[in-house]
């Protein structure tokens, strides 16, 4: 995938992610926790671009019993989506770039009173080393861009076009430190960092929107997390 046009904008939006989702959420960052359940906090910075919504989103989450790579595969899977993503209501694989970077077209449930909205996205998976502590396992990241295709122009069907930048970065723990070939799922720990800005690309009413993402994204993460630990819990481990 290094000679497609797209692979510079791909790789550069991809470890940009990687830096941002590593930052903290405290101090100055303005970030405001919004809904905690478990060993899940979600936080929230109130931003607007041209007078519309674009609250840029940090979920930290904690899930036993699966790995970054097991993660990161199903998030960016076609054939697992239906399964977690909620408010789907369609998804076609635009153009598949590599074996690890496809396009997608998706539009999403509408959600009164606002119009529907798709979004057409770059979706791309890779592990990293923890550049902060060699001896560590590898992060794992997936990583959606909107991007443009000239088959799928925006607006041209009934759907208001959304511009987003999401990205899941999970790194695996294994405690305590044993013989590799000796490894439970009870001794797996996943750490989760999902980030996201979605611009909503056509107007929405300011509390619609707040009042959706402070529904809908508790609910996303907490479906998708039960969803990786059901699809693993019977298979060998993916390190
Ligand atoms: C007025 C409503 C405008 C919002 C409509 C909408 C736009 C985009 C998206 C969306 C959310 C997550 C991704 S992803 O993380 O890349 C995974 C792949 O699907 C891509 C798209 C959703 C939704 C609608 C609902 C909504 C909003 C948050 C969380 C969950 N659902």
């Amino acid at each position: 995938a290094v000679n497609h046009k797209l692979w510079p904008e791909i790789e550069k939006v991809t470890m940009q992610q990687l830096h941002y989702a590593r930052l903290g959420v405290g101090g100055a960052g303005g970030w405001q926790l919004f809904a905690e359940d478990g060993d899940m906090r979600m936080y929230r910075r109130e931003e607007e671009a041209d007078g519309l919504v674009v609250d840029p989103l940090k979920a930290c989450h904690v899930v036993k019993g699966v790995t970054a790579r097991e993660v990161c595969q199903i998030f960016f899977s076609p054939e697992y989506r239906s399964g977690w993503e909620t408010t789907l209501e369609d998804m076609t694989i635009a153009e598949t770039i590599s074996n690890d970077t496809l396009v997608f077209l998706q539009t999403h449930k509408r959600i009164w009173p606002a119009s529907q909205r798709d979004a057409l996205f770059w979706s791309h998976i890779r592990s990293v080393p923890d550049d902060q502590d060699p001896d560590a396992s590898d992060l794992w990241i997936v990583c959606n861009h909107s991007t443009e295709h000239p088959q799928y122009p925006p607006n041209s069907n009934k759907c208001v076009r959304v511009y987003l930048t999401v990205c899941i970065v999970c790194q695996t723990f294994v405690d305590p430190p044993k013989d590799p070939n000796k490894i439970s799922r009870d001794d797996i720990t996943c750490k989760i960092t999902y980030c996201s800005v979605v611009n909503p690309g056509g107007w929405a009413p300011a509390s619609v929107l707040r009042a959706v993402y402070k529904r809908e994204y508790p609910k996303f993460l907490k479906r998708f997390t039960s969803f990786c630990i059901e699809q693993c819990k019977d298979k060998p481990i993916l390190f």
